[in-house]
Order: structure tokens, then C-alpha cells, then sequence
């Protein structure tokens, strides 16, 4: 209940006026039944035509007015859908986005997408009209008991049980299909994680030929989806079926109770359509209440689901010390007796200490899989150090806030990801305070502006999202750009020229030069033509430092492992 209310707080003055507006065709649904009534009694005790027609004119007024307010009730409730909805959305995304590492290492995309728009769309009618309903539902029950009340007390006393009991099956069961539904909603997550992460692979399941095999997976997801749906639809839709049965005996029941009341000259005719008008109106009501409830049921589901995702913290907490506590210009690096595993696995950097002073270049070597890219994931705190601390700038990045962090350090992987926008936005990152000039100015600098006008239409281009529209050097080559726009003081290169041609690695490698001027930088390469500017090297073996040093000092030493790489690479040149 909390929970609903913090969402539809920021709406109540639209959930008011839906309630009201409720309220007035509640009222306008209970008036039109008597005006028929005295319809047909005039009609049969042979009343003035001038009589009739107003009657029958109001009647029309009524059911007109009644219409507007129905759209009005429709229109506010989505409205109020979507706005309640839209603001979980953006709590969702936003607290999705600062989870960590080793939670979305274990959530696919596809599977995200379902939690924060299935989930949530689930739940919108129940935002939307689930309050203003059940409250209306009541308000045309009492109202309908009421005017009966004053008209047979028998009738009313069959209507009174029969409305307690269709309640008191629906809250007895209304938790049936919680479970159920919660379920499906799973289900249906993988699925679209499925469809996800082989659309994402399109490439390489066309190219392998697995499209049977995927096809055969997408079945087997949808009839998991289909099992569930069935058992939650059947598990949802069974309080609507009690009420259905109870609602045909108590209409018999009043009918037969009507016959002989009107046979033994106790009402009229238009008293009997009056009994048998409000017995049928009973039934939209307790209808809606059945349907609320299994609108209840799926929304339960969800926002179980919701609160569960909303109620997960992180593992990286941010620190409390502003960029402030950061010096000014190039910041030195510090790793100090690092251990570090994924997910609590096996261990994959052992007691990683080495420094880095302000201004300085390393270069990181080692065969695949030794540690390399797991080091620089560290220093962008995207998972923390089992033990041991990482400084930066003389300061433990765990105090840091993770902005002020992110405002220093900037990395260039090898995957370079492009959003669906123009090349402008995916140069600033989306950050309208970057003008075209200084846009223009930094790819100057770097050498790298006679691509920008290769483009078609400049910083204006239209890249598609996941860079379909760019080759991968050219895509590596923005994604430097992106880093140096952002000034930063430490800049880690993780392979940023592994997929360039030699003429296009040499425009980098000046590229690189350039943005290392103003900063410490940390640079991962197999190819050790890359690290020729570097002043120090540190070799990597299966996650421990095998050698840490000058790079002049350990290319001239003989013995040094480093000099054995040297050697091996220009060998692999030659041949
Ligand atoms: N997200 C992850 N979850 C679990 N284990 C991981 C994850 N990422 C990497 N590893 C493991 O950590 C080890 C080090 O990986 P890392 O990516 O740091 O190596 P690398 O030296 O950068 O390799 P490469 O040269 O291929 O890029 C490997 O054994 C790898 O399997």
C-alpha cells in the first residue's frame, strides 16, 4: 500500500477527479432504471403522451452524459496509467543501471527489458483503475441495495447475500493466482532474454547456420511461456467464475420472487423491470470487482518482482569524497596487494602492487585471459578488490564518489559501444554543455578530423545503435574521441587498436600520443609495437605481476621476459 501510494501521490489531484467522475456515473447508472420504471407505469395506466416524452427525454440526457463521463473516466485512468507508471519505469532504469557488474553479468538484456516494461505494464490498469474501480464498484453495490430496500425488502435481502457472498469468495481466492502469474511473468522474461541475446549474436548464428537450433530453443521458451499463462489465466479467472455461478441463482432467485409478487398484485410492471434491471446491474459491479481482482493478481506478481529489483543494492557503494578530494592534473595510480575474483570464483588477479606516477605511461602485457582487462575494470571500481586497495591521486577509490570518479578516469575498450543517435551525441555522450567547435577542435587535435567529414552529414550523421553504420577502426577511433572530450586526468586503453589496419593504427597510435600528453596512462596491448612510448612495463601471468619495470631498462635486459616478448614479436614480424 506504501508503495502505491508514493506512485500515485504525485497524481492524486487526477485520481480525485477520476473518483468523481466515477461517482457521477454511478449516480447516473442508479437514476435511469426508475425513470423507465415510471416510464412503463404511465405507459400502462395510460398516461398524458407529454409525460412519456419527457421521460424518455431525460432518459436520453442521462445516458448522454453518462457516455462523456465513461470517455472522461477511460482518458484520466490512462493518464493516470501512465504518468504512476513512467515514474517506476524511470526508478527501475535508474536503479538498474547502478547495480553491479556481477548482477548484470548475470541478467540478460532481453530479461531486463521484461522486468521493467512487462512487469510494470502489468500493472498500469491496475494503477489506472483499480482504486477508482473497486471504490465505484462499492459505491453502485450499496447505491443498487439501497433503492431496492425501499422497494421490496425480500429482493434486497436476496441481492444483500448474494453481493457478501460473490465478496467473500473473491478475497477467500484473491491470492490464487499470484504465484502463478508470477511465474509466467519469468517466463516470459527468458523468452525475451532469448530473443535478445540471438538477435544481439545475428552475426554468428546466420554464419554457423543455428537457426534451426535457435528456432528450437524459442519453442521450447514459448511453450513455457504458453504453460504458465494457461495455469495463471485459469488460477486468475476461477473467483470470476464462483461469482458467475452465484450471480444466475440469485437472479432466478429474484425473478421467481418478482413473478409472484406481481401476480399477487404486490408491484407493478415497471416495479418488477425495476427488480429485474438493478439484479442485472448488480452483476457489472461485482464483474468489475472480479475483474480488478485478476488485474490485482497480475499486478501482485509484478510488483513483487519490482519491489525485488527496487530492493537489491549494490555491491559497489559510492564514497562520500567529492573530485575535490582529487589533486588537479595527471593523478598517480596505485594498486596495493590487490586479490580479486569474479562473483567469489576462482581468484584472477593475485597481490597486484605496483605505482604509477603522476604523468606516466604503462604498458600491460600477458597472454589472454592473464588479468589484463580485469586490472583496468578494477580501477573503474566496476566490481571491488577482494582485498588490498587501489588509489588514485592519493586516494582510495572506494571513498571516492563514483561521478568524481568517472569524471577523472576515462577508459577505451575493445568493444566500443554506439547508441542510436548522431555522431555528435555519441561523441559527448547525450552532454548538450560539449560544443561542435571544441567537438571539432579535439578531433583536430587528434588527427582524426578528416573522418568526421568523411561522414555524410558531419557531427550530424545518424549512427544506428550496437555502430552497424561504422567499421570497428572507425568506431575505436570516435570512442578515443569520446574519452578525450571528457579531459581526463587517467586514461586506460584497453587494446584500442586491435582492429585496425596499419595506416589506420599509425593516425591512433598519434591519436593516443596526443591524449596522453595531459594525463597518466595505462595502456593493455598483445601487440607491443603499441607500447614503444611507454615508460614502464608490467608483464602478467595468469593474474600474479611476472615483471614490473622500465621499459628501456627491461627491452635492454637480456634475461627479462619482457625482452623475450620483444624478441617472439619481431620474429612474428619477419616471418
Ligand atoms: N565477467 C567475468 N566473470 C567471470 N570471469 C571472468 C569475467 N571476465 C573475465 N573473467 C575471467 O578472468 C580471467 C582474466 O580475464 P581478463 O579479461 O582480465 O583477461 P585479459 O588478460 O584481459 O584477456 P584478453 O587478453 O583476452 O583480453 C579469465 O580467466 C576470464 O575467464
Amino acid at each position: 500500500m506504501n508503495w502505491l501510494i508514493r506512485y500515485l501521490k504525485p497524481v492524486k489531484g487526477r485520481m480525485l477527479t477520476l473518483l468523481v467522475l466515477l461517482l457521477v456515473t454511478t449516480g447516473l447508472q442508479l437514476v435511469n432504471p426508475q425513470i423507465v420504471q415510471h416510464f412503463i407505469d404511465t405507459a400502462s395506466s395510460h398516461g398524458t403522451i407529454i409525460s412519456l416524452l419527457w421521460l424518455a427525454g431525460l432518459y436520453l440526457a442521462i445516458a448522454v452524459v453518462n457516455q462523456l463521463a465513461t470517455v472522461a473516466v477511460s482518458y484520466l485512468g490512462n493518464d493516470v496509467a501512465w504518468r504512476a507508471t513512467n515514474t517506476l519505469r524511470e526508478d527501475l532504469v535508474r536503479h538498474t543501471l547502478r547495480l553491479d557488474m556481477d548482477f548484470h553479468n548475470r541478467k540478460s538484456p532481453g530479461e531486463m527489458i521484461e522486468r521493467i516494461d512487462g512487469d510494470v505494464t502489468n500493472m498500469s490498469n491496475f494503477f489506472a483503475m483499480f482504486i477508482a474501480e473497486v471504490i465505484g464498484s462499492f459505491v453502485l453495490l450499496t447505491g443498487i441495495l439501497i433503492v431496492m430496500f425501499f422497494h421490496n425488502w425480500l429482493i434486497a435481502s436476496v441481492m444483500t447475500v448474494f453481493t457478501l457472498a460473490s465478496i467473500g469468495v473473491m478475497t477467500w481466492i484473491r491470492d490464487l493466482g499470484v504465484s502463478a502469474s508470477q511465474a509466467e511473468r519469468q517466463a516470459s522474461a527468458q523468452l525475451f532474454g532469448l530473443i535478445e541475446e540471438r538477435i544481439a549474436g545475428i552475426e554468428d548464428v546466420q554464419a554457423n547456420g543455428n537457426v534451426p537450433y535457435v528456432i528450437r530453443r524459442f519453442h521450447r521458451a514459448m511453450r513455457r511461456v504458453f504453460e504458465t499463462g494457461r495455469r495463471a489465466w485459469m488460477l486468475r479467472v476461477i473467483p470470476w467464475n464462483a461469482t458467475v455461478a452465484l450471480y444466475t441463482l440469485a437472479m432466478t432467485v429474484v425473478l421467481l420472487l418478482g413473478v409472484h409478487l406481481y401476480l399477487t398484485g404486490h408491484a407493478t410492471l415497471g416495479t418488477l423491470y425495476l427488480f429485474y434491471q438493478y439484479t442485472q446491474m448488480l452483476n457489472d459491479p461485482i464483474e468489475q470487482l472480479g475483474n480488478q481482482m485478476q488485474e490485482f493478481q497480475k499486478a501482485k506478481s509484478g510488483m513483487r518482482r519490482s519491489i525485488e529489483l527496487l530492493s537489491l543494492k549494490s555491491n559497489i557503494v559510492d564514497g562520500d569524497e567529492d573530485g575535490t578530494a582529487l589533486p588537479a592534473g595527471p593523478l598517480d595510480v596505485e594498486f596495493r596487494h590487490v586479490d580479486f575474483s569474479y562473483n567469489g570464483d576462482e581468484r584472477v588477479l593475485h597481490d597486484i602492487h605496483f605505482r604509477l606516477a603522476p604523468g606516466e605511461r604503462l604498458g600491460i602485457v600477458g597472454r589472454t585471459g592473464s588479468g589484463k582487462s580485469s586490472i583496468s575494470r578494477l580501477l573503474l571500481r566496476l566490481y571491488n578488490v577482494d582485498s588490498g586497495s587501489i588509489r588514485i591521486g592519493g586516494v582510495d577509490i572506494r571513498t571516492l564518489r563514483l561521478e568524481a570518479l568517472y569524471q577523472r578516469v576515462g577508459m577505451v575498450t575493445q568493444d566500443v559501444q554506439l547508441f542510436d543517435g548522431s555522431l555528435r551525441d555519441n561523441l559527448t555522450l547525450f552532454n548538450r554543455q560539449v560544443s561542435d567547435s571544441d567537438i571539432l577542435a579535439t578531433t583536430d587535435r587528434l588527427g582524426l578530423r578528416t573522418f568526421i567529414d568523411a561522414m555524410p552529414e558531419g557531427l550530424d550523421t545518424h549512427l544506428s545503435a550496437g555502430g552497424a553504420s561504422l567499421s570497428a577502426g572507425e568506431a575505436q577511433l570516435f570512442a578515443l574521441t569520446r574519452v578525450f572530450l571528457t579531459r581526463p586526468s587517467l586514461v586506460i586503453l584497453d587494446e584500442p587498436s586491435s582492429r585496425l589496419d596499419p595506416a589506420t593504427e599509425a593516425t591512433l597510435q598519434l591519436a593516443v600520443d596526443e591524449l596522453l600528453q595531459n594525463c597518466t596512462g595505462m595502456v593493455i596491448a598483445h601487440r607491443l609495437l603499441t607500447l614503444e612510448k611507454v615508460d614502464k612495463i608490467m608483464v602478467l601471468g595468469q593474474g600474479r605481476i611476472v615483471e614490473f619495470g622500465d621499459r628501456a631498462a627491461l627491452a635492454a635486459a637480456e634475461t627479462s621476459h619482457f625482452a623475450g616478448l620483444l624478441r617472439t614479436s619481431r620474429q612474428e614480424e619477419l616471418a
